[in-house]
């Protein structure tokens, strides 16, 4: 099926005005994800974690640790997307508003973001957080990098802790409010954890209790990126 990226993009904002909760799916069309411009990894052998747990369960803040312990490069879907809002990118507004109320933006989106930020860190082992955050990113990755994630960090967390931490958190987001936090409970819910359900099939997650203090997550954390030690300090 050959679809129009305008026309793909104007169907998302439609659903995202018809029903807030409901996470529109998407058909991706691969020629296009394949852009020879933004192809990434070529034949480089690249190791990819990939950071997945609720909105709030300390996916960021573990993710720092771990860069300074183990030399990881570490990208956030969601700051990447927030980058591309602020750039003035002709995506901005439809990225804005499918923020604004929790959805998940376009596959073919995110992963160009990703596939750019990769080949321009020059490294070639990477967290990538908060991505895949449905099926559809999960399968347009696999088909357009052929990367299978060594293993998923799982930070499993009660809504109610996460709830607190992100109206804590202060950093201006505009999801961070009560009302688009449900929205992204329910997305998590829905459509995220089946994701890690079919890594868990294959065997492929480490599973955190997220709901401890940040030194103690970290040293769970520690302990499965061992045999990664690369600058272990
Ligand atoms: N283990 C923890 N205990 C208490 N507070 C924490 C813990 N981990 C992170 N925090 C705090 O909770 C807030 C959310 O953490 P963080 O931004 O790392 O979460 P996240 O999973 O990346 O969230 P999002 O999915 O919304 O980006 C931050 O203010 C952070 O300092
Ligand atoms: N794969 C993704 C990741 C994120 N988003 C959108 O960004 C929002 C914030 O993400 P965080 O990981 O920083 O919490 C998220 O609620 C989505 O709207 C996305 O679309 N796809
Ligand atoms: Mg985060």
């Amino acid at each position: 099926m050959i679809l129009d990226t305008d026309f793909v993009i104007q169907l998302v904002c439609m659903g995202t005005m018809l029903d807030a909760t409901v996470d529109v799916p998407v058909p991706v069309e691969t020629s296009k994800l394949q852009d020879a411009d933004e192809s990434f990894p070529g034949d480089k052998k690249i190791t990819v974690v990939f950071v997945l747990g609720g909105p709030g369960s300390g996916k960021g803040t573990q993710c720092a640790n771990i860069v300074q312990h183990f030399g990881f490069t570490h990208l956030s879907a969601g700051d990447l997307l927030r980058a591309e809002i602020k750039s003035g990118s002709e995506n901005g507004t439809m990225i804005q508003n499918m923020i604004k109320e929790g959805k998940i933006v376009p596959s073919e989106v995110t992963i160009k973001l990703l596939q750019r930020a990769m080949r321009e860190s020059g490294n070639d082992k990477f967290l990538i957080d908060g991505f895949p955050r449905n099926e559809e990113n999960r399968a347009a990755f696999e088909e357009v990098t052929k990367i299978e994630p060594e293993f998923v960090l799982f930070f499993d967390c009660s809504e109610e802790e996460m709830q607190q931490r992100i109206l804590g958190r202060n950093q201006g987001r505009e999801d961070d409010n009560i009302e688009t936090i449900r929205k992204r409970f329910k997305v998590f819910m829905e459509s995220s954890l089946p994701v890690i359900e079919y890594y868990n099939s294959k065997g492929k997650v480490r599973k955190i209790d997220a709901g401890k203090p940040i030194e103690e997550v970290f040293e769970d954390v520690k302990e499965i990126f061992s045999p990664y030690s690369a600058q272990v300090a």
